[in-house]
């Protein structure tokens, strides 16, 4: 593959170019990886407004960013959708598989939307994720809304991938606030309750009302301005609410800017991701056949008495010679042979 005129047609913004692109970051394969290495480092930077959104099965994701994408494209935005989901989370693979969803929108000229890949596991989910992230930035979108359904780990990848983060709920009967748990919320820069219209538009008034009442009792977070996270009754079906929320989140991103914590997150984030490709990288060197059949050995020896951390520092030394080896630490039990 030619990756310097892949480059140059992705950033003139050709959308084929970037799904090729894509496709070729989510490739398992070595040389693959090594030319998905070289077009990274070979990209324009730039940077779009990264919109995390989450929410369970049914609360209306798919009409939401359809509605609210094609008021940003009739602003004359582009916005790029990528979906982060291990194919486990839904029947039939992959997510937005599914033609109907978002029809309008994907037919946009200004609009892109990514399926999620199938069988794909949360490991490699955020590391494809990231680099899909970076190659729309590339390409020139002004907005990427990075979607998951929010199971297992996957928000806390999105929340470490984007600028804002979305929590999309759905009205609640009674006074419970859904099972969401804590640890969404507490990530949460919006929290939009959808279906705020027909005879559900009362009841989601009151699911805002309860929202708010458990923002005000949460922790004051220091990225966000007086008032904490902001909470709006929206209506996917509708259009109602959607130019609010996009102000809503505008101005958040201005109060960040101006408050130096946008530069700040993203700085934290790249570090995140560096350490976390570093350990990556390093639980993948035990996979090596050399590296296995020491490990076999001395897994071998442990088992007919050697100590385990002695035999575990002797393979370490193997593979980063220097790493600690004599050295210990308080926790070492006496007696312990280092
Ligand atoms: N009344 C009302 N119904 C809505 C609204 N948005 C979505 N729905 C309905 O809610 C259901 C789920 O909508 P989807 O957009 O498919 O929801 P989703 O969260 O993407 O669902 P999954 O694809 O299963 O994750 C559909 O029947 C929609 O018609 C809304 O604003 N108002």
């Amino acid at each position: 593959m030619d990756i310097a005129q892949l480059s140059e047609a992705l950033s003139q913004g050709d959308r084929r170019a970037l799904a090729r692109a894509i496709t070729l970051v989510e490739s398992q394969r070595p040389d693959h990886r090594a030319e998905a290495l070289e077009l990274m480092s070979a990209l324009p930077r730039r940077q779009a407004l990264r919109i995390g959104l989450t929410g369970t099965p049914g609360v209306g994701k798919s009409s939401f960013i359809e509605a609210f994408g094609l008021m940003l494209t009739g602003e004359g935005l582009k916005v790029a959708v990528l979906a982060v989901d291990p194919s486990s989370a839904r029947t039939g693979g992959s997510i937005l598989g599914d033609k109907t969803r978002m029809e309008r929108l994907s037919r946009d000229p200004r609009a892109f939307i990514r399926p999620s890949p199938s069988r794909s596991e949360l490991g490699g989910v955020a590391r494809r994720t990231r680099e899909a992230v970076a190659l729309c930035e590339a390409a020139g979108f002004d907005v990427v809304l990075i979607e998951t359904v929010g199971v297992g780990q996957s928000e806390t990848v999105v929340a470490a991938l984007c600028d804002v983060f979305v929590l999309l709920l759905a009205p609640a009967g009674g006074d419970e606030l859904q099972g969401v748990k804590r640890g969404i919320m507490e990530m949460a820069d919006v929290i939009l309750v959808n279906k705020a219209d027909g005879a559900l538009r009362a009841q989601a008034e009151r699911t805002l009302a309860d929202y708010k009442g458990a923002l005000r009792l949460m922790r004051h977070r220091p990225q966000d301005p007086e008032g904490g996270p902001l909470a709006l009754a929206v209506s996917a079906a509708e259009g109602r609410g959607l130019a609010e929320a996009w102000e809503a989140i505008r101005g958040l991103v201005d109060w960040r800017r101006t408050q130096g914590h946008w530069a700040r997150t993203r700085a934290d984030q790249a570090r995140h991701w560096f350490e976390e490709e570093l350990r990556q990288g390093l639980l993948a060197v035990l996979t090596e056949p050399r590296i296995r059949a020491r490990m076999e050995a001395l897994g071998a020896e442990v088992a007919q008495g050697r100590g385990a951390e002695e035999a575990a520092r002797a393979l370490l030394q193997e593979i980063a010679p220097g790493s600690p080896r004599g050295a210990r630490s308080p926790l070492d039990l006496p007696g312990d042979s280092t």
